[in-house]
Parts: structure tokens; C-alpha cells; sequence
């Protein structure tokens, strides 16, 4: 489905250092694959992550998205296809807008959003169904502000949010980083679940043991800009994972 091709990233600083965060990266990801990213600090996950969203743009080589080249394509019109959760709950909301309203501006992500105010019983309907299976009891504060909710609460909606309109590919960069173990674990369950049902492409970051063990069908460790594992957990299943 999508295809890092010879990727490079180069970072020059302010003083001339030239920092190579990835080196000659070749990776095909399938369609349905869910990809836990491990590594050290410093060793590219993120790198890899923006590069794939566009936040970042190569230093050589190519993206391509079902045979496209989509290396110079923007983050707005990628994010036709591609979703994102961050590692920070705060990011990806509207703080001050109610969870309806963020749920209105998540639902026109590339969209027109002169739509925003044409919130109808049907989409709020559709909404509290949504929030109703978190079991975490938000379904009953559609028009608290968001930005009133705790973290774990904000990330599990976040995680809804980013899947709400379609999209085929779901990018987390450590996104239960700042979460309690209990909130952490149901976070990561919903994107299990959000993964299997829609049949997304998933490529998950993170440095916990456990997890990396737990989610994903296939693991890829970077060290040093490159790709030191490359494993198909359906064939080879993992039981311990060292850093
Ligand atoms: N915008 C930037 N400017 C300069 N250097 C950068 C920039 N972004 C990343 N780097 C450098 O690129 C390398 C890879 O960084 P990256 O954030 O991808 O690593 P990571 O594996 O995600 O690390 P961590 O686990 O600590 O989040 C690091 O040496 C980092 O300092």
C-alpha cells in the first residue's frame, strides 16, 4: 500500500551539523498490516511517522501510496487518507469547543467547514453511539468543552475523532505516553478495535515492552536511521523484545 523507497532524512542545524536521522530507509507497508515502530531515543520513529503524514519532507527518495508518488504531496491533502493521533491529548482539539462541536470539525476533515454549524439530531445521534462504546460515560457530556476532560479521556476521543472520516492509513506516535496505565491500556484496545473493524493500515510508535509484544502484526525496530528488525508477528510471534 504505501512504499518508503531510498529515504533520507537530513537535519542541518543552525551551526552547519548535519544530523542524518533516517539512512536509506526501504520499506513496503501492506494494506491491513498494523506496524509497531520501536527503537531507542533518536533513532527515527518520529522522523518516519511525519515523513509518512508530510510533516516533514525527505532528503532523498521517494513515498508512494498505492503506486502514487505522493513524496511532495502536503499534510492537508494527505490527510484525505491519512489519520493521526498525537502524543500529547492536547493537540488535535479544539480545547474551548465542545466534544460535539470537535466531533462536527473532525468529521469534515477535508471537507468545506462552512458545514460546521449544520450539527443535526442525526449526527448527534450518531456521535453519543460512538462515545457510548468507550464505556467511559462521555456520551452524557457532548457539549462539555474538551479541553475539560482528562487526558486518557481526551485520547480516546482523539482516537475516534482521527477515524471519522474515512481514511486508510492510522498514524500514533506514542499516543498513550501521557497516559495512566488503566487509561493507557483502554486507548490502545479502541485502536485495536478501531484497526480490525474498518480494516485500517496502522503504523503504531511506542516504547513500551508490553505493547510492542501485545498490538501490531508486524515489528520494525530502527536504530541509528535504519531498520535493524523487520518482523511478521503472524509468522514469527514475539515474546520478548529488546531495545
Ligand atoms: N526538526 C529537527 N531538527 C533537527 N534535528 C531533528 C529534528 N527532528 C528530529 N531531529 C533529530 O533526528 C533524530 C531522530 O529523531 P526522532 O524524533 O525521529 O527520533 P525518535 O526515535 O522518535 O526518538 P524518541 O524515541 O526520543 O521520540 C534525532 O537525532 C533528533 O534529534
Amino acid at each position: 500500500m504505501i512504499s518508503l523507497e531510498n529515504i533520507q532524512k537530513h537535519f542541518t542545524l543552525g551551526d552547519g551539523t548535519v544530523i542524518k536521522a533516517l539512512n536509506d530507509i526501504n520499506i513496503t507497508i501492506n494494506k491491513g498490516d498494523f506496524v509497531t515502530i520501536i527503537g531507542s531515543n533518536g533513532s527515527g520513529k518520529s522522523t518516519l511517522i511525519k515523513l509518512i503524514s508530510g510533516i516533514e519532507q525527505p532528503t532523498a527518495g521517494n513515498i508512494l501510496l498505492n503506486k502514487r508518488n505522493i513524496t511532495r504531496q502536503s499534510v492537508e491533502e494527505r490527510s484525505a487518507y491519512v489519520a493521526q493521533v498525537f502524543q500529547n491529548p492536547e493537540s488535535g482539539v479544539a480545547p474551548n469547543l465542545s466534544i460535539l462541536e470537535n466531533f462536527r470539525l473532525a468529521f469534515l476533515r477535508g471537507k468545506t467547514k462552512s458545514l460546521f454549524n449544520t450539527i443535526n439530531s442525526s449526527f448527534k445521534n450518531h456521535t453519543r453511539d460512538k462515545i457510548a462504546a468507550l464505556n467511559m460515560g462521555l456520551e452524557n457530556k457532548l457539549n462539555m468543552p474538551i479541553g475539560m476532560l482528562s487526558g486518557g479521556q481526551r485520547q480516546a476521543l482523539c482516537l475516534l475523532m482521527a477515524t471519522l472520516a474515512p481514511c486508510e492509513l492510522l498514524l500514533m506516535d506514542e499516543p498513550t505516553a501521557a497516559l495512566d496505565p488503566v487509561n493507557a491500556a483502554l486507548v490502545l484496545e479502541t485502536a485495536n478495535n478501531i484497526v480490525k473493524q474498518d480494516g485500517l493500515t496502522c503504523l503504531y510508535i511506542t516504547h513500551n515492552m508490553q505493547d510492542a509484544i501485545k498490538y501490531g502484526s508486524r515489528l520494525i525496530q530502527l536504530q541509528n536511521g535504519t531498520v535493524i528488525k523487520d518482523i511478521d508477528k503472524t509468522v514469527t510471534p514475539i515474546t520478548e523484545v529488546t531495545w
